[in-house]
């Protein structure tokens, strides 16, 4: 129960400044009825006043307990709304019992109370907590019937009538009123899953699945502000596949687009078993960076045939070995598309120099790129 989320204690806050807003209504709620009695409206039994006051202080109490030690979550609905409204409707009976005389105006203490049902039940639990409360003070007119004196029954019945009826307008518009709210929670969480597919879709790539260039661009971006400012190594690989148009002219686009799909697949497991340094193992404090890109390293196609890499925490010397691996995820086993097909890339690889633009690194990174293919291909090139 104590390992809540962020989100759980987010609700959490919600619920316990609900029920501060509830404790404020009883707070107000005693001093109305404390000018009612001064004001001379009415008069109380000193024991009925005491029990009003006190058992304010007890249930609130209880309240408070309850939603601080996270009790409340073992209910079905833990902002114990219903059980609220019924507790400060039974303890508003008292009023209703102890000052005949201001009745009227006590029961117009109801509707506040009534009124925190608007943020959560729906007409039936509202017509069954706005039941059980007419319950209870027809009871009480029921007993008053017989042992008060001064009863009057015509007046009092008249006063239950038009109570039950408000109790019932604010059931029927509360309930309308907390539809809507869920309805808004509903599409709330629809537009918020629509946005992630829309955000997702916007930095994949339609084909290989893997970032699409403009998500590269806007990561490394992100990336070489952080790099600058914790001094921390990365590089980037610009990677192109060997004779790529020649499988396309030989076996037909279809092929070529399921080798392109297989080698961003290759490459990007390959990434996650190695163990590349990640920038926030590298500095965990960059953790604390207020950003929605994830600081690991990535695979993107950048072009046509050619994917980018970015491996963060990685000088060049050490890249050396990640893209042996890579190496090997591509060239050890033949591609089945669907007959066997060995493919083979080129790479050129840039580390990151302190204080140079992004399309600088790239820059050269291509450079390498394009030695490598000019030294004959299938191999790694490091940038000057
Ligand atoms: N099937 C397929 N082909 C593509 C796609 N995008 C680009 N291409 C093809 O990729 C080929 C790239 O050819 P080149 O730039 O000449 O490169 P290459 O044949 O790999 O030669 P080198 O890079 O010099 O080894 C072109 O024929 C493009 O039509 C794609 O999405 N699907």
């Amino acid at each position: 129960m104590n390992n809540l989320t962020s989100e759980d204690l987010g609700k959490q806050t919600i619920r316990f400044k609900r029920f501060l807003m509830a404790l404020t209504t009883y707070t107000l709620n005693i001093i109305a009825a404390y000018l009612i009695l001064q004001l001379g409206l009415g008069e109380i039994e000193p024991t009925v006043w005491w029990l009003f006051v006190g058992s304010t202080i007890v249930i609130n109490l209880v309240f408070a307990l309850m939603f601080l030690n996270h009790w409340n979550l073992r209910f079905r609905d833990p902002s114990l709304t219903a059980l609220q409204i019924l507790v400060s409707a039974s303890w508003g009976m008292i009023l209703v019992y102890g000052l005949p005389e201001a009745r009227p105006l006590i029961l117009l203490f109801f509707i506040p109370a009534f009124s925190f049902g608007m943020l959560r039940l729906n007409t039936q639990q509202y017509v069954l907590v706005a039941g059980l409360c007419l319950a209870e003070y027809a009871g009480l007119l029921f007993w008053e019937n017989f042992y008060r004196p001064t009863f009057r029954l015509e007046f009092e019945l008249f006063l239950f009538v038009l109570f039950s009826a408000v109790l019932l307008w604010m059931a029927v518009f509360g309930g309308m009123v907390s539809k809507i709210r869920r309805e808004l929670k509903r599409k709330t969480v629809q537009l918020q899953h629509a946005n992630e597919l829309i955000t997702r879709q916007s930095s994949t790539d339609d084909l290989t699945l893997v970032y699409n260039r403009r998500h590269a661009i806007r990561v490394l971006k992100h990336f070489l502000a952080i790099a600058n400012r914790f001094e921390m190594p990365f590089s980037v690989a610009l990677i192109d596949i060997d004779h790529f148009k020649q499988i396309n002219d030989e076996h037909g686009h279809l092929v070529g687009d399921e080798v392109l799909k297989e080698f961003a697949r290759r490459l990007a497991d390959s990434l996650r078993e190695t163990d590349v340094l990640l920038a926030t193992t590298f500095h965990p404090e960059i953790q604390d960076e207020d950003s929605d890109v994830e600081l690991e390293s990535f695979v993107a196609r950048y072009g046509g045939e050619e994917f980018l890499i970015l491996l963060p925490g990685v000088d060049q010397p050490h890249s050396l070995s990640a893209l042996q691996r890579l190496r090997e995820a591509i060239g050890i086993q033949a591609f089945y598309v669907p007959f066997p097909l060995v493919v083979r890339f080129s790479a050129g690889v840039a580390q990151y120099q302190r204080g140079e633009t992004l399309e600088n690194l790239l820059h050269r990174a291509d450079e390498a790129l394009y030695r490598a293919k000019n030294l004959g291909r299938d191999r790694v090139e490091f940038a000057e």
